[in-house]
């Protein structure tokens, strides 16, 4: 792995911040070779603490800068109108966007023709266990290409999509996703209130089921359904629960709606970027 040059981070925030700890811990950059702007005075100090060197606008990075990256983690809102502040960084840089929605061709629009990926991590990226879509332009050559892709691979599993689009399918499943199951731990602790148990406890035995069970899921060689069906008895508990789950309006049916709302909103910020 080709951990030399630099990595410019702008916008250091949730998603930013969770990216800049997974690259210091695993992928073996020296945390003062990332430069973070973040106009959020606390989140600059919370990156500086990390080791990383910040900057509260694009102005104060040094002028003889040449990174081989170029991470834009700002909110898709924000795109339109900081992009050509950093043209200069084409020359060098592969450009990294984990924009919801915003496309490549916006990019391109102020950029011109250069390397540019898009891509949807999520936020166990902090610890590792990101999930990363992405999608490179036809400009990346191959040493861009395996350089991000390293990047990429240390923070998480990464996944090339075919096409474009998809990223935005991606968005609706991995990169909310992590959001999905925080409420379910939060459902299933106030489901355990609910039947008696202690605040505490409902959380601890909340959290540590859907711990343990995904760690099983990824580690058994049963798929999802057999372990389900593994943990049901007939007549027993989980089948009176999965009756409610599994009764409309089920799980699943909510669960596409959700997911389906994720990926419309994807494409509405398509257009804001
Ligand atoms: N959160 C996730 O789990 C996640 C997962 C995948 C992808 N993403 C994507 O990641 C991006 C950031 O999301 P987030 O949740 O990390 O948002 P966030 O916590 O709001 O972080 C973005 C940060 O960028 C700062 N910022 C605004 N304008 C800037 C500029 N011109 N230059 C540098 N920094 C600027 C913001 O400051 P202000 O608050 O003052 O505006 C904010 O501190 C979004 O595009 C989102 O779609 C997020
Ligand atoms: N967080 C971003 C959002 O909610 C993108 C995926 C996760 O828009």
């Amino acid at each position: 792995m080709d951990q030399s040059g630099e990595i410019v981070l702008v916008g250091c925030g949730n998603m930013g911040f969770a990216l800049l700890e997974g690259w210091v811990a695993r992928f073996g950059i020296a945390a003062d070779r990332i430069h973070v702007v973040e106009p959020v005075e606390a989140l600059r100090r919370r990156a500086v603490a990390a080791g990383a060197a910040a900057y509260a606008d694009a102005s104060e990075l040094p002028q003889a800068l040449q990174p081989r990256a170029f991470i834009v983690a700002v909110k898709p809102q924000v795109i339109g109108s900081m992009l050509a502040t950093y043209r200069r960084f084409s020359a060098t840089a592969a450009f990294v966007s984990i924009a919801a929605g915003v496309p490549i061709a916006t990019f391109e629009a102020t950029l011109g023709a250069v390397p540019i990926v898009r891509d949807m991590p999520n936020m166990p990226a902090s610890i590792g266990m990101g999930v990363i879509a992405a999608f490179a332009n036809a400009h990346t050559g191959n040493v861009q290409m395996a350089y991000v892709s390293d990047l990429l691979a240390a923070v998480g599993n990464v996944h090339w999509l075919p096409e474009e689009e998809l990223i935005n399918a991606a968005t609706a499943i991995s990169g909310s996703g992590p959001a999905y199951l925080f409420h379910f731990i939060e459902c299933l602790t106030e489901a355990g209130i609910a039947v008696g148990l202690p605040v505490e406890t409902a959380h601890a035995l909340a959290k540590q089921t859907v711990d343990g069970a995904s760690t099983l899921a990824s580690a058994s060689v049963f798929s999802p359904t057999e372990l389900r069906q593994q943990v049901t008895s007939p007549n027993g508990t989980t089948a009176a629960a999965l009756e409610v789950l599994m009764a409309e309006p089920s799980l699943a049916a909510l669960l596409r709606e959700a997911a389906a709302a994720a990926h419309q909103r994807a494409l509405e910020l398509a257009v804001v970027g």
